[in-house]
């Protein structure tokens, strides 16, 4: 048996192994990709693009549903089936167009690299050797390098069985048959809190929220927590703070929920789905790491080094990206990982990887967006900083838009330097006023460098000019007569007096 070799074999065709493939074609590589199940990994199925195409198809439905908008909309129906099918689309569509890149690049030529796109499991046999198990049959790869890209996947909660029908995880969403009746979101991250968007928007469905600590997004400054949770309520989502789940019975008729509080009471509720959203974990099991001498770490992902390889570059051909890495699960970072390897490995890197600009996109009502450092991770790092807020309703497009909840918050180095160190945006476009800042911090940016952008009439980014202006006491509007709309404030690490 004649065994295929390749420059490069990448295990899992997320974002970070597509991306690191797809940049190995540039530099004419042989490629394998070997999946094990959906094309596109968690970066389209029951992931990031499904939950997003649901996100934009429960907005549409809750505005149309809207009657504060000077019209009222009659007959308006929805069926859980008709939006699934939709969603699935969506998906299909996407594949699609990752499967004919991949066709384009099957046939090997001398202008290009080529991709050869593999079914199955793979697991290491050795450094060069990787098995692939799918189905029908098991065969053999080489490759002179390799990525392990095989993500993650929703971390189980012990004493809590997924049934997939009636207790579900994110992979189960595509499940249901119809709108349940009532249910309970355990887990009060992004996923949960996601999901809790997506099914209050449609309105069909009674929505409990299970946050065990006082605020949903618990890695979020307070006010961006305050801010999701009056969403989430506004919207009508009944969260259970300081809850923690003592147990799920399954009765014939309904899931009965045991809660118990902080303050030591407890509460039994009745709801029909559960959905587990607390946390995923890497996919590193059967996949013959032991065989290539790699261990995890403690956390249970790979330690990749800043270059992504697992163990010294110079001397490894295994290296790791996306979610496995332990960085944060965002596919922006899976495909930066991916990428970068590729440069490392067979091309001239001009700059090391850099993960200050990375931005997280929350898909909430109304959506946030983060990028680089909040409140908390300044005071952990012991930075000084000033924190200057604006709110969307003096912003004109918003009030235009009637849709002025929400606020852009940027946070600034107190050192004299006025480095920009990060922004948090609530409300409409704030994925798109995420960007300047975020290249900004990228470039180590100061107050300096952004004064002169002008913002056109009638945007969004208004408020990220007249938040800007805030430091320097030359914003339009003014603190002293919107206390409650335009904050600046700072913080420094308390001086720690030695005793003499
Ligand atoms: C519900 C949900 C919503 C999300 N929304 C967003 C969002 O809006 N924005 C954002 O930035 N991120 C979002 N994410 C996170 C994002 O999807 C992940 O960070 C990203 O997909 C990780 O990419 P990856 O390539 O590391 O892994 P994955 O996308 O998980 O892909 C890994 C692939 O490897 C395959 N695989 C596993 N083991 C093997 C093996 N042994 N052999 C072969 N193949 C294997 C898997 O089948 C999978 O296809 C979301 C995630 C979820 C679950
Ligand atoms: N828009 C986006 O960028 C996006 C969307 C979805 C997912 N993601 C990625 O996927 C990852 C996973 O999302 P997630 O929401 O599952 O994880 P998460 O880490 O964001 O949140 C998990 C939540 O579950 C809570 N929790 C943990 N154990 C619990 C328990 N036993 N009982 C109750 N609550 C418990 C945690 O306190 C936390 O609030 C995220 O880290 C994120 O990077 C990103």
């Amino acid at each position: 048996m004649s065994i295929e070799k390749y420059d490069l074999v990448v295990l899992g065709s997320g974002p970070a192994g597509f991306s690191a493939a797809m940049r190995a074609i540039d530099f004419k590589k042989s490629v394998c990709i070997i999946e094990a199940n959906h094309l596109g990994g968690a970066g389209i199925m029951n992931g990031a693009l499904t939950s997003k195409a649901m996100w934009e198809l429960s907005r549409d439905f809750s505005i149309a549903s809207s009657v504060t908008r000077g019209y009222r909309a009659s007959g308006l129906n929805v069926e859980y089936d008709k939006v699934q099918k939709t969603v699935i689309q969506a998906a299909k569509q996407k594949q699609l167009q990752m499967l004919s890149q991949i066709e384009t690049y099957s046939k090997a030529s001398e202008n290009s690299g080529n991709i050869t796109l593999k079914y199955g499991w793979g697991k290491f046999l050795d450094s060069n050797t990787v098995e692939i198990i799918s189905h029908d049959k098991i065969e053999q790869v080489k490759g002179d390098n390799f990525i392990i890209a095989t993500g993650s996947r929703p971390r189980p909660m012990p004493d809590v069985e997924v049934d997939n029908e009636r207790i579900i995880d994110s992979d189960g969403i595509m499940n249901l048959k119809e709108f349940p009746e009532r249910m309970i979101i355990i887990g009060s991250g992004i996923i949960g809190c996601e999901y809790a968007t997506i099914f209050s928007n449609y309105n069909q469905t009674e929505v409990h929220l299970l946050d065990r600590q006082h605020k949903v997004i618990p890695y979020e400054d307070d006010d961006v927590s305050d801010f999701v949770s009056k969403g989430l309520e506004k919207n009508g989502v009944i969260i259970h703070h300081t809850a923690n789940l003592r147990t799920i019975r399954k009765r014939s008729d309904c899931l009965e929920v045991v809660l118990d509080y902080q303050d030591g009471h407890s509460k039994v509720i009745e709801v029909d789905v559960a959905v587990v959203a607390v946390g995923r974990i890497p996919n590193l099991d059967n996949l013959g790491l032991e065989n290539v001498n790699i261990k995890t770490t403690e956390r249970g992902y790979l330690d990749i080094n800043e270059a992504c390889a697992i163990d010294n570059f110079k001397s490894c051909n295994i290296f790791a990206a996306g979610d496995v890495s332990g960085h944060a699960q965002l596919y922006s970072v899976g495909e930066l990982q991916g990428r970068f390897i590729v440069e490392a490995l067979y091309g001239n890197l001009e700059f090391p990887l850099d993960y200050s600009n990375m931005s997280t996109l929350m898909f909430f009502k109304p959506a946030v967006a983060a990028v680089g450092l909040n409140e908390k991770a300044c005071k952990s790092q012991n930075i000084p900083y000033k924190v200057a807020t604006y709110s969307n309703s003096l912003i004109n497009r918003a009030i235009a838009m009637r849709a002025s909840d929400g606020f852009v918050k940027i946070i600034v180095s107190d050192d004299g330097e006025n480095r920009i160190l990060g922004m948090r945006a609530a409300g409409p476009q704030a994925s798109t006023l995420i960007t300047s800042i975020a290249y900004q911090i990228s470039q180590k940016g100061t107050l300096k460098d952004i004064r002169k952008n002008v913002h056109p009439h009638p945007s969004i980014s208004e408020g990220v000019q007249e938040c800007l202006r805030v430091f320097e006491g030359k914003s339009i509007y003014k603190p002293q007569a919107f206390p409650d709309f335009i904050k600046l404030e700072s913080w420094h690490p308390e001086v720690v007096k030695e005793n003499s």
